[in-house]
């Protein structure tokens, strides 16, 4: 198996609700008078895709950065595999085994495909990088960073700088790195703007083959295709609060949805 989640390397789960990884209660993000998350109630099952969808300025990313530790919500309480982790600091999340993407992909650019696996390794198993090179594991460590490498697709280009790269490998190098940290949850934000068809075809398998390996995701995306079909469960945001929760056809046929954000494209998704 490539990648080890926590529930199969400690057999149970510790004291998890029955299937839920994640659970936000009445979650609240505020930057001065704007709600930008206003009291979300939310759950995320175990190896469930749930995508994040509403319109600009909704608060999706703001939720997101709750949810990784990059903003501490100004209420409300946020569970991770029945631990509460609302004031946890980020590292701390990401230890649990929360990893997260970036709408914007900050690969180091002069280091390698591989190195740049590497340092997630590296960051995760030794705390910092010179000590992957000298340690005994370093076999190990590298066969894992191949392991990733090849599972997101990226073996050819392994000795490539990542700054070589085009978008559609960046994007997947940069879940290769958030994967580094060996998460049980994973946190794509808008992995797919900017390809083109192919490239989201390509990508729209790899985020399958990571739930196959027992990995949660939580998927916001603008492209309505690809998180429809993609997606087990959709909640849609507007203005900081959920509108509607349900399976993707259900959400494109929800007239407040339509409303205020799928518009007539909704119709497509709605069988
Ligand atoms: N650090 C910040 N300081 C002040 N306002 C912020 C900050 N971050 C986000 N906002 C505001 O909070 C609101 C929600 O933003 P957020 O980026 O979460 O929306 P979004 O749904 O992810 O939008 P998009 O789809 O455009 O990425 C917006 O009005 C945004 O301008």
């Amino acid at each position: 198996m490539l990648l080890q989640t926590e529930e199969k390397r400690n057999g149970n789960p510790r004291n998890i609700e029955d299937g839920v990884i994640l659970s936000l209660r009445g979650v609240k993000k505020h930057f001065g008078g704007l709600k930008a998350v206003d009291g979300v109630d939310m759950t995320l099952n175990k190896t469930e895709i749930l995508g994040l969808i509403g319109p600009n300025g909704a608060g999706k990313t703001t939720l997101l950065n709750t949810i990784s530790g990059l903003l501490m919500p100004d209420g409300g309480e946020i569970t991770f595999r029945g631990i509460s982790i609302t004031s946890l600091p980020a590292f701390k999340r990401a230890k649990l085994g929360i990893a997260r993407t970036f709408q914007i992909a900050k690969p180091f650019g002069l280091l390698t495909v591989e190195e740049n696996i590497l340092i997630g390794l590296g960051c995760k198993l030794h705390g910092h990088i010179s000590s992957l090179f000298q340690n005994c594991r370093k076999q190990e460590i590298l066969q894992k960073a191949r392991d990733i490498i090849n599972m997101i697709g990226l073996y050819d280009c392994k000795d490539q700088p990542a700054s070589s790269l085009p978008i559609g490998l960046l994007r997947k190098l940069e879940i290769g790195r958030a994967l580094a940290a060996n998460p049980s949850l994973l946190l794509l934000d808008e992995p797919a703007a900017g390809l083109n068809n192919q490239e989201r075809n390509e990508l729209a398998g790899l985020v399958r083959t990571i739930r196959e390996e027992g990995i949660s995701i939580i998927l916001i995306e603008h492209s309505m295709s690809f998180v429809m079909n993609l997606s087990d469960r959709i909640v849609v945001l507007h203005r900081g609060r959920k509108i509607a929760e349900g399976s993707p056809s259900d959400v494109a046929n929800d007239p407040l949805v339509i409303e205020v954000y799928l518009g007539t494209k909704g119709g497509k998704y709605a069988s």
